[in-house]
């Protein structure tokens, strides 16, 4: 295993699928309705496909041994974060040990300083290193979360991100998540209107039930503050991602603003270790949400769950499938995960990633069972279903 070399890295593009920054048909509930940034011009308002939500799509990673082991990983980043991996990453792997994981991420992270640190380039680097991280999973034939600490539970319990609360209750989730629809354009009416939605939604589930807004970065300080006063009497559990990634001085405002015991998150728009810990010596936040596929791979995420330990922050990764529940079973401060409904309607349980990988599993009655990961790497394979075009060469 020692002697394991990486003889080649590939970085392809997919399109179709995936997960809510891909490709998804016309109608689907993460795509329509929602409140964004863009939200501002009438023209951009519908859907967030009409302003080019799903031009990067998927970029799919395939590392391979001199021995033919062969790992991989898909994330978002389409075609520049495959020119990206080819033309600029590939020259740290190769030729590599595949135990080598933390020197190559050095290297890759300060070659790419002087145009990367934030957006496609990690996550062109979170791409490769979780393709190293199944590499190395299927050359000591050992899961990802045996090789990071081991799992602390047997089970991961969910919540749902989704239009419908109400049947994620039914489908045995912790709690549900909704985008808002209004924002800063639409004033009183759109807080009304939230609140209303979110009200409905406290009848049909109960008082128990967990109900959360996620914002998009699409709010302001002041709309986002009476919002999240107004749903405190529906007991909104928190308030997500209210403001542009760039504001954290809002965001440490908004934080000492909302009624007590609502939660302030965000992090998915952020990236590494030092991107984080603004955040958290900022005070911008209760619970930071890294997507493993964007804010530098699982390598950097362990680094950013120390750091959020000690501040006393929880850890509930974005989306991102099994690259999220390798992690989360490993770590205290990440008591549940977070399941996206990739249904159009929201009302069944479908694989994540749909239809780019094989074996994914999903969970059941809102639950995993931590030995559904019991198998090398991630655990997943690439679907055969899908064509892979690799553009670039090096
Ligand atoms: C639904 C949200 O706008 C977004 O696509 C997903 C997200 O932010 C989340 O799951 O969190
Ligand atoms: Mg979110």
């Amino acid at each position: 295993m020692g002697t394991a070399v990486i003889r080649q890295v590939r970085a392809s593009v997919v399109r179709g699928g995936g997960a809510d920054y891909h490709d998804q048909s016309e109608g689907h509930w993460i795509d329509d309705n929602i409140s964004t940034p863009m939200s501002k011009y009438p023209a951009y308002r519908k859907s967030r496909q009409s302003f080019g939500i799903n031009v990067l799509g998927t970029v799919v990673v395939e590392i391979e041994t001199d021995g033919g082991h062969y790992g991989f990983a898909v994330t978002t980043g389409g075609e520049p974060a495959a020119f990206i991996i080819e033309r600029h990453l590939a020259r740290f792997l190769e030729g590599r040990k595949v135990t080598d994981i933390e020197l190559m991420w050095d290297q890759m992270y300060n070659a790419t300083l002087y145009y990367g640190r934030r957006g496609i380039v990690l996550n062109a680097i979170s791409g490769v290193d979780l393709a190293l991280w199944d590499l190395l999973g299927q050359v000591r034939q050992e899961p990802v979360h045996a090789m990071i600490g081991g799992a602390v539970r047997d089970e991961i319990r969910f919540y749902a991100t989704g239009a419908r609360p109400d049947l994620a209750k039914q489908m045995g989730f912790i709690g549900g998540k909704m985008a808002v629809r209004h924002g800063p354009a639409q004033g009183a009416e759109g807080v009304h209107a939230e609140l209303q939605r979110l009200g409905e939604m406290r009848n049909a589930v109960g008082d128990d039930f967990w109900l959360m807004f996620d914002c998009w970065m699409s709010l302001d300080v002041n709309y986002a503050t009476k919002l999240a006063n107004a749903a405190h009497e529906f007991g909104l559990k928190w308030i997500e991602e209210a403001l542009p990634p760039d504001d954290y001085w809002g965001y440490a405002e908004l934080k000492r603003d909302v009624p007590r015991g609502m939660m302030v998150t965000t992090g998915e728009h952020e990236a590494t270790r030092w991107g984080f810990r603004l955040l958290m010596e900022m005070d911008c936040c209760d619970l930071i949400q890294p997507d493993v596929g964007w804010c530098g791979g699982l390598t950097e995420l362990l680094k950013i769950s120390s750091l959020a330990d000690a501040h006393g922050k929880l850890v509930v990764p974005h989306g991102s499938s099994v690259y999220s529940y390798h992690f989360v079973c490993t770590r205290q401060n990440s008591p549940f995960a977070e399941f996206l409904m990739m249904a159009p309607a929201a009302d069944k349980v479908v694989p994540m990633f749909t239809p780019m990988l094989e074996g994914e599993p999903v969970p059941v009655d809102g639950r995993l069972k931590i030995s559904a990961l019991d198998k090398p790497g991630f655990g997943v394979k690439l679907s055969q279903d899908i064509t892979l075009e690799r553009p670039y060469t090096h």
